[in-house]
């Protein structure tokens, strides 16, 4: 049976940040991801976790300057000193919170460069994430995302990740296989994660109706034969539900909308 973890991010979004911990536990997750925790100190989210018997399976490591359109510094010459430091941030937050796992955004094209001319800023960088990140027990996710929501954004198919995954050559490189972006840029859901999965490359998925971003149950993406394909090939990890809940109204709007998942729950 597949586990389904919140994102906090997303989901719970008409209430306080904190309180949503709370509201994932009461709907009945027992995970929980986000993008970004660096706003509050990590002994605090970890004592939230605790305290409503929920795992952080996953977050993001600082992606450079947000509020100024930054979506990552993996691919970006010049910004390695940044990146390391920001990375090591993550670390420290991974160990406090006790989660597996660090997300890394590959970031945007700068001005004037290639995806082929940042490709050796990228692995290099990956390289050192890995390094660090092996000897807190700590995977390291890469995840293609679709150019309609990030333009320019350096890393967007699935076979471009699993690419970019063997030329880094760390076995705690993996791919966040986010099946929104992957149905926007490529489709064919079921034959990628049949073609994916057996190579113990994918680290984490996450799931959203498509074209909307809303509920997995709105729009065209039928996600009860998906997940029941996850299953049959004997998927153990988690599935990250991570879309802008437009069912219900606050401050149940993300409850209002679970129906889809009730019977995953048992
Ligand atoms: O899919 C997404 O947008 C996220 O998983 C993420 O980490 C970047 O926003
Ligand atoms: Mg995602």
């Amino acid at each position: 049976m597949p586990r389904f973890a919140a994102n906090l991010s997303l989901l719970y979004n008409d209430v306080d940040f904190l309180d949503r911990f709370a509201a994932a536990a009461a709907d009945g997750f027992l995970g929980v991801e986000f993008l970004f925790p660096y706003a509050w100190p990590a002994e605090q989210l970890a004592g939230l976790l605790k305290a409503h018997g929920l795992q952080q399976v996953l977050f993001n490591a600082p992606p450079g300057d947000w509020e100024a359109g930054e979506r990552g510094l993996a691919c970006r010459p010049g910004r390695e000193a940044e990146f390391r430091a920001g990375f090591e941030r993550a670390l420290g937050y991974a160990r406090v919170l006790a989660c597996p796992r660090i997300h890394v955004m590959a970031g945007l094209l700068p001005a004037g460069e290639t995806r082929d001319s940042v490709r050796a800023t990228y692995v290099a960088n990956l390289k050192v994430a890995a390094a660090l990140a092996a000897e807190a027990g700590v995977d390291v996710l890469i995840e293609p995302i679709n150019e309609r929501d990030m333009p320019g954004f350096f890393l967007n198919r699935q076979d471009q990740a699993h690419a970019l995954v063997a030329e880094i050559g760390a076995p705690n490189v993996k791919v966040q296989m986010d099946l929104y972006h992957c149905q926007i840029v490529e489709g064919d859901l079921a034959m990628k994660i049949r073609q994916y999965l057996p190579t113990g490359r994918v680290g984490h998925f996450q799931i959203a109706g498509v074209p909307e971003r809303h509920e997995p149950d709105i729009g065209e993406i039928h996600h009860p034969y998906l997940f029941r394909l996850l299953d049959t090939l004997g998927w153990d990890g988690w599935i990250g539900c991570e879309y802008r809940p437009a069912r219900g109204s606050a401050p149940h709007a993300t409850s209002d909308g679970l129906g889809w998942l009730r019977p995953w729950l048992d």
